[in-house]
């Protein structure tokens, strides 16, 4: 599954890019970087780039690693009437992705967890900072990311995971230039300590992360409020119910 796309580099935030990743949705813009609601202040964009003792340990993301769009993925629409999310988008590898390894940061349009600045309906809603209080959407905009599927209904377990992590943003106040921002990003699972993991993803397979349990019970929640079966029934498949 080679990807067809162009490998173009980007600075802007919007689509400023050449050549879109094959399959791109329409009517949903392609980020190179996040964009910030109104909503979100100064501090808080401040405090994406504090460090804490407990964060030390998260991966800094060399600029090396980062290409827009990711020749690492290939969006494909599935067909497969056993797939769970047959005739939407899912995210592919185009090559080996060795365990641990970064595959893609998550982007989207940066707002504030309060109710007036986030779509309650949205499905690409991701939590950023907790303790700042922002989350990225990527219902209207984002990056390859966007298409990653929960495992449930798919595979035994996910092969990937959202990670937190850090970016080099410019910075004319620091004598680097520089400075690092907290960023989410899509990981290949480690290894493990058993090592059941060691291979990776192989070329082909379908990157999988697991959304976690909350996510469906709020999607089976929504799915009776809105009396949307099809909704209801795919929030149900997930909880295996
Ligand atoms: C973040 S989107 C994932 C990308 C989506 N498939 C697309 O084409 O844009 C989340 C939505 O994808 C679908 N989805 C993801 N994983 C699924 C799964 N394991 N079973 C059923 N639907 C899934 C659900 O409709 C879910 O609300």
């Amino acid at each position: 599954m080679a990807s067809e796309t162009e490998i173009v580099t980007a600075e802007a935030n919007t689509s400023d890019v050449k050549s879109l990743p094959k399959n791109w949705p329409d009517g949903i813009t392609y980020l190179t970087d996040h964009t910030y609601s109104a909503a979100v202040t100064d501090d808080q964009r401040t405090a994406l780039c504090r460090t804490l003792s407990a964060d030390a340990t998260w991966t800094q993301v060399p600029d090396t690693a980062i290409q827009v769009p990711t020749p690492l993925l290939e969006i494909c629409i599935i067909a497969n009437e056993s797939h769970p999310a047959n005739g939407q988008r899912g995210i592919f590898a185009t090559r080996h992705l060795i365990p641990d390894s970064f595959i893609c940061l998550y982007m989207g349009h940066v707002h504030i967890n309060s109710m007036s600045d986030q779509d309650p309906n949205s499905d690409y809603d991701l939590s950023l900072d907790r303790d700042i209080g922002l989350s990225v959407d990527a219902a209207r905009s984002g990056n390859e990311s966007r298409h990653a599927n929960d495992y449930r209904g798919i595979a035994e377990r996910p092969n990937a995971e959202f990670r937190d992590c850090y970016v080099k943003v410019p910075c004319t106040k620091r004598a680097a230039g520089s400075k690092w921002e907290r960023r989410v990003a899509i990981f290949v699972l480690p290894a493990g300590k058993a090592g059941k993991r060691k291979a990776g993803i192989q070329a082909g397979e379908e990157v999988l992360v697991n959304y976690g349990k909350g996510y469906w019970e709020g999607r089976k929640t929504l799915a009776s409020f809105r009396k949307d079966d099809a909704m209801l029934k795919i929030a149900k498949l997930a909880l295996g119910e």
